[in-house]
């Protein structure tokens, strides 16, 4: 009965979401079937877009015109705000002030971190302001403001001014589209774009079909950025306020402790993986006068827009490895990175900048002194009302084949590419296999699972399998209270951290399919559960005033406790299962 009730629920959503505003960029689109071809009627995207085919003919695949598919922003004629320069030359700082003034206003952001940064400003400044992101929303009463990350920005609602940081994120492979998306469609009279100037001729292209007025305002660095000229040669001059930036988990812990060893610092650590809760901490750890972490070892999760209170940078490395091999850092990712040192209005009014290695020296020297390459192309990616209507053509519901045709017959203008969709194709072809419908499939492939880390491809897998039987997906199937312990190697760090990440996708999937998914909030207990873990264990794995290496205490309970290895069996269940 309880499943029946579950799946009429279900039944009653796919209703509801036939137009859900977080999704879709336009209102729902109809489709008829006359005499075997179709036609689609009525909608005013594609009764635009038939002005662009003489034929008469729809070509779904035709991606030309993207500013065609935000019907409300083009009923406006938008005032829009370059505000472009280098790092720290408070080009958000003064797109926030338009903001704080404004009656009503929307803060898009490419992490959490900023995003949360933003709300905090305006909340503080007596602007309510709510804060949204994919897994989070903390609403305040009467809000006309809200700080997103850039993927749930909202098209459908009207604001008086709009913020998008960091556009030069339009260029970036696989979020690309949704910075084009915030671009093209925030429905605003004012929007204020900050970022790198190598973006500002493309920007002035795609706006210009559009009829918003474009005004340019370059800045200067608030701040001076020196360069050294010599390496940090040996550990022992590390002081407070330095931040040692590397790219892998392994590397953080072994400079942590390295640096730790030598009795003079505590570090602060804050790298992709690890839990934003966890990294809001350990970055508001380091950046408090008072508390004893006084140096940041970071990986490029610091590298956009922060705020922190480092007065040098130092690379370890000027190679990253980027899922496939190792590549040098490119140009405007090293300004990036260097750009946290010496923030204005920071402790360290004078930021430096070296590295480990004196083979690297002229490589960063040369790249701060270089402008960041043009960006010449905007991601862009279809809607789900294209992609519906592509699947409807061609009578199939599997997503792997038709996201892959289409992508193959794509038609863009020069000033757009394509998103990278490797990941969102391994999920769909996942996704396929079970009885779901193409709403569905979509929804599994756009959230935020992490298809290169195997727990969170099971957590994946098993929310989806249990989604399609069942109708509900109850957390407590996976999770039973138990007797996890703060980490105790890097392994069992790895793993929690992945833990959490399956955590986050149930939330993240609480959050659009809320029936299906009801335990939101026994899941987010338990991701703090495992922030507190991990940070337990970031604590423990630091230098002791007594130099004593606490990993061999007895491990501290916590009030409710967690079963990782309950997860493990599962996981290996369904493994079992699936050879
Ligand atoms: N006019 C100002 N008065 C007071 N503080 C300011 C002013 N302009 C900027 N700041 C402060 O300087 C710091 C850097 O400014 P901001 O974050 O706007 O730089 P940015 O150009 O956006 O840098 P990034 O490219 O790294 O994002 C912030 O802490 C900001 O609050
Ligand atoms: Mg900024």
């Amino acid at each position: 009965m309880a499943v029946a009730a579950a799946l009429l629920r279900r039944r009653a959503l796919y209703s509801a979401l036939a137009s859900p505003s977080w999704l879709h960029d336009t209102s729902s689109c109809y489709i008829c079937s006359i005499s075997g071809t179709h036609s689609l009627v009525n909608h005013p995207n594609l009764r635009l877009q038939r002005g662009y085919h003489n034929s008469g003919k729809f070509d779904l695949t035709d991606l030309t015109h993207p500013h065609i598919w935000y019907p409300n922003a083009r009923e406006k004629k938008r005032n829009v705000f370059l505000h472009v320069g280098p790092t720290n030359s408070g080009k958000t700082h003064n797109a926030l002030k338009r903001l704080e003034a404004s009656t009503s206003g929307v803060y898009c952001g490419p992490l959490r971190l900023l995003a949360r940064e933003v709300a905090q400003r305006l909340n503080k400044a007596n602007v309510p302001c709510n804060l949204i992101t994919g897994q989070e929303r903390e609403e305040i009463e009467g809000a006309k403001h809200s700080s997103v990350t850039v993927e749930m920005a909202d098209m459908t609602t009207e604001y008086q001014c709009a913020v998008i940081d960091e556009i030069q994120m339009v260029g970036c492979r696989s979020r690309g589209f949704s910075f084009t998306r915030a671009l093209l469609g925030l429905c605003s009279d004012e929007l204020h774009v900050c970022g790198d100037p190598a973006v500002v001729p493309l920007i002035q292209r795609i706006l210009e079909p559009t009829g918003d007025v474009v005004t340019v305002q370059y800045y200067e660095r608030l701040s001076p950025l020196v360069p050294l000229k010599t390496t940090l040669g040996s550990f022992s001059n590390i002081k407070a306020g330095d931040c040692v930036v590397t790219f892998s988990r392994r590397s953080i812990y072994m400079l942590k402790r390295r640096i730790e060893m030598g009795g003079k610092h505590l570090c602060s650590v804050v790298y992709g993986s690890l839990p934003p809760e966890t990294r809001t901490k350990q970055a508001t750890m380091f950046n408090d006068q008072d508390s004893n972490l006084n140096v940041l070892v970071a990986s490029d999760a610091i590298g956009m827009g922060l705020n922190l209170n480092i007065s040098r940078i130092i690379f370890s490395t000027l190679e990253k490895f980027d899922g496939i091999c190792n590549r040098e850092l490119t140009v405007a990712e090293i300004k990036q990175i260097a750009g946290r040192a010496g923030r204005y209005g920071s402790k360290f009014p004078v930021g430096e900048v070296t590295c480990l290695n004196s083979d690297h020296l002229p490589l960063l020297h040369s790249a701060l002194k270089s402008p960041s390459p043009i960006i010449e192309r905007a991601g862009l990616f279809p809607t789900f009302d294209v992609l519906s209507l592509y699947s409807r053509l061609h009578g199939t519901d599997f997503f792997q084949p038709i996201l892959e045709r289409f992508l193959d017959k794509a038609k863009l203008s020069p000033d757009y590419f394509i998103a990278d969709c490797e990941d969102m194709l391994k999920v769909a072809a996942i996704v396929d296999e079970l009885p779901l419908g193409l709403y569905d499939k979509y929804l599994f492939c756009l959230s935020p699972v992490d298809i290169r880390d195997d727990i969170s491809t099971k957590g994946l897998i098993q929310f989806a399998e249990n989604y399609a039987k069942k109708g509900i997906v109850r957390l407590k199937e996976i999770f039973t209270p138990g007797t996890l312990q703060v980490p105790k190697s890097h392994n069992q760090l790895k793993e929690l951290e992945s833990i959490h990440k399956v955590l986050e996708l149930y939330v993240w999937l609480s959050f659009r399919l809320e029936d299906s998914y009801p335990d939101r909030e026994l899941a987010a207990s338990q991701k703090s559960i495992c922030s507190m873990l991990i940070e337990e264990y970031l604590e423990r794995s630091g230098w002791q005033q007594n130099g004593r290496k606490d990993f061999l205490q007895k491990p501290k309970r916590l009030h409710q406790e967690y079963d990782a290895s309950q997860l493990r069996k599962y996981f290996q269940e369904i493994d079992v299962r699936s050879k």
